[in-house]
């Protein structure tokens, strides 16, 4: 399935059995597109005790994260056309914690989904990043190779760090995100955006994700764009922003009351049997 080019292998652990130790290896083999199936990485749908469903993500690279917007529209969709739930909005869990997703249905089918994000954290510790535990980061001079940036960073559940330029065409996305990605601040990594405002009601979006690299579109990196865009007084509280991304466009807003919610588009590529040889 792929929300907006995002694209993951979903595996239906309502029906499958995978054992811990096979994951990381099992994400990295799928995810391959030249040995594999292809894809940004792997999602589980999962049984839950606290939701009707859980979600878990793996990067192209194994790694596991916390959350994933796009993978969160998907299981919805998922979990939905597959009579895993029977009403229209239901919550799933993730490793982050429990969120609401609300299923869009046109005979029978899901075409969007909206997801209630929660509220963003937004101290360094919960990143995290080197310096003071409780300090926020906003609009923070961040020198890297070379390059003086102004960093804002958010965490949707996952980390996400957030640079405004100028000209989205000229995203440092290959050169930079790669080396932001794994700098030595962030201790557990970090996810890369770089953001052109084009109005107080949206913004182009580019994004270098940990564990995947270039994708065509991040759900949570979009959620904290917007955010970031607010923190810096370039966009407001209470007010949808359209985000472009490369895979196509998504619906955030930052409510009054903290939430964040998401809107766009959960498709099937494919269903099918994998049978290793
Ligand atoms: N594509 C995702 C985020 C997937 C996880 C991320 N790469 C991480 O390691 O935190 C999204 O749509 O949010």
């Amino acid at each position: 399935m792929h929300g907006l080019g995002n694209s993951y292998i979903y595996v239906d652990l309502f029906k499958e059995t995978l054992s811990e130790e096979q994951l990381a290896p099992l994400a990295i083999e799928v995810a391959d597109k030249n040995k594999g199936i292809g894809s940004d990485g792997m999602i589980l749908v999962c049984p839950s005790d606290k939701a009707p469903v859980k979600m878990r993500v793996f990067n192209n690279d194994g790694s596991e994260a916390k959350n994933c917007g796009n993978g969160l529209r998907c299981v919805a969709k998922f979990a939905y056309e597959h009579g895993y739930v029977n009403e229209e909005t239901f919550q799933i869990e993730t490793l982050g914690g429990l969120v609401t997703a609300t299923v869009h249905v046109e005979n029978e089918r899901v075409h969007t989904v909206t997801v209630n994000m929660g509220q963003p954290r937004l101290s360094r510790e919960s990143l995290p990043m080197q310096g003071e535990a409780s300090h926020q980061v906003v609009a923070e001079p961040f020198d890297v190779a070379n390059t003086e940036l102004e960093l804002t960073a958010v965490s949707m559940g996952n980390p996400h760090g957030v640079f405004f330029i100028e000209d989205i065409n000229q995203a440092p996305v290959d050169t930079l995100g790669p080396i932001i990605e794994k700098d030595p601040r962030f201790p557990e990594w970090i996810n890369v955006e770089f953001v052109e405002v084009v109005s107080e009601t949206e913004l182009h979006f580019r994004v270098w994700e940990r564990g995947s690299g270039i994708t065509q579109a991040c759900g949570t990196g979009a959620c904290a764009a917007v955010v970031a865009s607010i923190l810096n007084h370039h966009a407001k509280k209470g007010t949808a922003v359209t985000v472009h991304l490369l895979g196509g466009d998504l619906e955030i807003e930052w409510r009054e009351d903290g939430d964040v919610l998401m809107t766009g588009a959960a498709e099937v590529i494919c269903e099918g049997l994998y049978k290793r040889k």
